[in-house]
């Protein structure tokens, strides 16, 4: 069973801190950007990939070109580490439970607090899909499957269905049966 809990944070809200400046480190960054172009993000870390250094100019992203240290913890809400050094990948995950930050240590599942998940896009829907660990290829695949499947009015769908939710009258109930009625259509 997959006991993890799944949230969707706003990431503009929120300073997030990317340990590592090699693979790991630009794949997080790119998968935090293509979610959530607006987050707030700083990079540390004594070697930066060039891609890295490139992404400056377009996200709200401030580079740290020094090895990791606790006070880099400073104003920080959420951390995730990929560096080639266990030791320092531990460390990150110790400072970060003394200082009560959720953290993400990407090669070491037994390490985090929360896991990145695969996630389909189409418009204002989100799908995120967790393999609890097991396989992130499969969770990569899925995701190209539902991708695929998903019809292009899917908009048009949540549009009308919010302008359908902003316009009902009436209690809380009774808005509740009448969406339920309207969107049954869905399952057939
Ligand atoms: C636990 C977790 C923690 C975390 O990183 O958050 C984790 C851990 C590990 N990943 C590893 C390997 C790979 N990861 C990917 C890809 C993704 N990995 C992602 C998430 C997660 N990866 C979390 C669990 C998610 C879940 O529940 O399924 C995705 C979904 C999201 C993202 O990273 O943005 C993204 C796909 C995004 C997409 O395309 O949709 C690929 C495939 C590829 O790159 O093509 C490979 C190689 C093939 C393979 O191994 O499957 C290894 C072994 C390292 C080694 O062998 O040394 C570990 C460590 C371990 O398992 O011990
Ligand atoms: N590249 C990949 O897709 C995958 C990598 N891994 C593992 O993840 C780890 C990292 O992989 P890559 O990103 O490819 O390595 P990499 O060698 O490209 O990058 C490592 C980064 O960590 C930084 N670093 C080292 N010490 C640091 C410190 N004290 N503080 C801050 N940053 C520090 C380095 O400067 C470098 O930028 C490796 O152990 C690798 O085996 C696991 C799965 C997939």
């Amino acid at each position: 069973m997959n006991t993890l809990f799944p949230i969707f944070l706003k990431l503009e809200e929120l300073h997030t801190l990317v340990v590592g400046g090699g693979n790991v480190g630009l794949e997080k960054l790119e998968a935090i950007f293509r979610n959530s172009p607006k987050a707030k993000v700083t990079l540390v870390s004594p070697e930066i990939r060039e891609e890295i250094k490139a992404l400056v100019a377009h996200y709200n992203l401030n580079l740290i070109q020094e090895k990791y240290h606790i006070s880099h913890l400073e104003g920080i809400d959420l951390v995730t580490a990929g560096t080639d050094s266990k030791e320092v990948n531990r460390q990150v995950r110790d400072d970060c439970k003394t200082k009560k930050i959720l953290v993400n240590i990407a090669d070491t599942p037994d390490l985090c607090d929360f896991y990145l998940s695969s996630v389909v896009v189409k418009d204002d829907l989100k799908i995120a899909i967790s393999t609890n660990g097991k396989s992130p290829t499969f969770a990569k695949r899925f995701r190209e499957i539902l991708e695929e499947i998903i019809p292009e009015s899917l908009q048009e769908t949540l549009n009308n269905l919010q302008a359908i939710r902003n316009k009902l009258k009436g209690d809380f109930q009774s808005k509740v049966q009448k969406l339920n009625e309207i969107t049954k259509v869905m399952q057939e």
